[in-house]
């Protein structure tokens, strides 16, 4: 399938990777009994979405459609018509690297940046998977309530309109609303640094710091997210959109966020080690922190709030003097 072709919508969809994200955008493409393929890494995860129709690792308590076909092997997903692409960042790479061949388009729903190449998922599917149609799906959209179809809104961006719309119509859902944008890039940071300033905002939390210091860091985070964006061709909507502010809202102002957890913990004096050692789930900031940070510090970008979350994870500082840090900045004007 070529961009120019996509004027009909996908009917049988793929997911790649059976986290807790994954499972809820199954569920919710196979709610109404359309055929889905998912792909997850563990036996236990098939063997219990096939046989109980529920995925006890990853989503717990969510009842799965029937309709959800779970396989092991990626060449199951050869005939699908849309594949969306659901594994952390970290570990896309090389999933991506093992798609059957095909010229179904990819949806990206990951949020982050790899390390070392600096990659988002764009980047990686571009270089990987030449020739298929993108798009980025991204929003504040905690799985759980995917799953349970409490009402939702999301970015779909895709470069060619026709994409765009094709995909939009596809995944919409009473439920359910795509809000089309053509800027990717744009969605994927925010997804990406929200996750990080939600570490930011649990560790506010989880150290009693108040609930000024919490709006302090939403807003100069964004600030943080719209320099970002702003330098690499990111349009200023779609970071004040769902797939910036929207997120940003969602996930620094609830623990159901893994992130705004794992920063609570870290408020509350545990170890970033401690806190990441025996969990299956992925806090997908812990890993984007030190990336998006030495990114910003390549290209010029003051990014503090960013800054001080690495270190924190990385356990270069601690909280107190991360604070310090940052109040006793040079004062600026709030433009800047
Ligand atoms: N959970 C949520 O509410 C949402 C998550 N996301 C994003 O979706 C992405 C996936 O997150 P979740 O589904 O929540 O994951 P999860 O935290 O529920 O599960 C971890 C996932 O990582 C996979 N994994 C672990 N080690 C791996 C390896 N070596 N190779 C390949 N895969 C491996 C597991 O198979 C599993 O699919 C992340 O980028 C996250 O930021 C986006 C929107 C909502
Ligand atoms: O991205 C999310 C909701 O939009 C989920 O956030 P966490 O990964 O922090 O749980």
């Amino acid at each position: 399938m070529t961009d120019d072709s996509m004027t009909s919508s996908p009917a049988h969809f793929g997911v790649v990777g059976a986290g807790a994200w994954g499972t809820a955008l199954a569920q919710l493409l196979a709610a109404d009994g359309a055929p889905v393929r998912l792909w997850a890494r563990e036996a236990e995860v098939v063997a219990a979405v096939n046989a109980d129709h529920a995925n006890p690792l990853f989503l717990p308590n969510a009842r799965l459609s029937p309709s959800i076909a779970a396989t092991d092997s990626l060449a199951d997903l050869a005939s699908c018509d849309a594949l969306l692409i659901v594994v952390p960042v970290p570990f896309m790479r090389g999933v991506l690297a093992n798609l059957p061949a095909g010229d179904a388009p990819l949806i990206l729903c990951s949020k982050g940046m790899e390390a070392e190449s600096f990659a988002f998922p764009i980047d990686i599917a571009r270089a990987l998977c030449p020739g298929r149609p993108l798009a980025v799906l991204a929003g504040p959209t905690f799985a759980k309530e995917v799953a349970a179809g409490l009402p939702t809104a999301i970015t779909l961006a895709a470069e060619d309109a026709g994409v765009a719309d094709a995909l939009a119509r596809a995944i919409a859902r009473p439920h359910f609303r795509p809000y089309v944008s053509h800027d990717m890039i744009g969605a994927e940071i925010g997804g990406a640094i929200k996750n990080v300033l939600a570490i930011a905002c649990g560790i506010v939390e989880g150290a009693g710091l108040g609930l000024n210091a919490r709006a302090a860091l939403i807003s100069r985070g964004f600030a943080e997210m719209t320099r970002f964006g702003l330098a690499r061709g990111a349009h200023a909507e779609t970071l004040a959109g769902l797939a910036g502010l929207g997120d940003l809202v969602l996930t620094c102002t609830s623990s159901n966020s893994r992130n705004f957890a794992l920063g609570e913990g870290l408020g509350r004096g545990e170890s970033a080690a401690s806190l990441m050692s025996d969990r299956r789930s992925v806090a997908e900031g812990a890993f984007s922190a030190p990336v998006i940070a030495a990114a910003a510090r390549a290209d010029g970008i003051d990014m503090p709030i960013t800054d001080a979350v690495a270190r924190l994870v990385a356990g270069e500082t601690c909280i107190a003097d991360a604070i310090q840090a940052l109040l006793s900045r040079p004062l600026r004007p709030e433009g800047r």
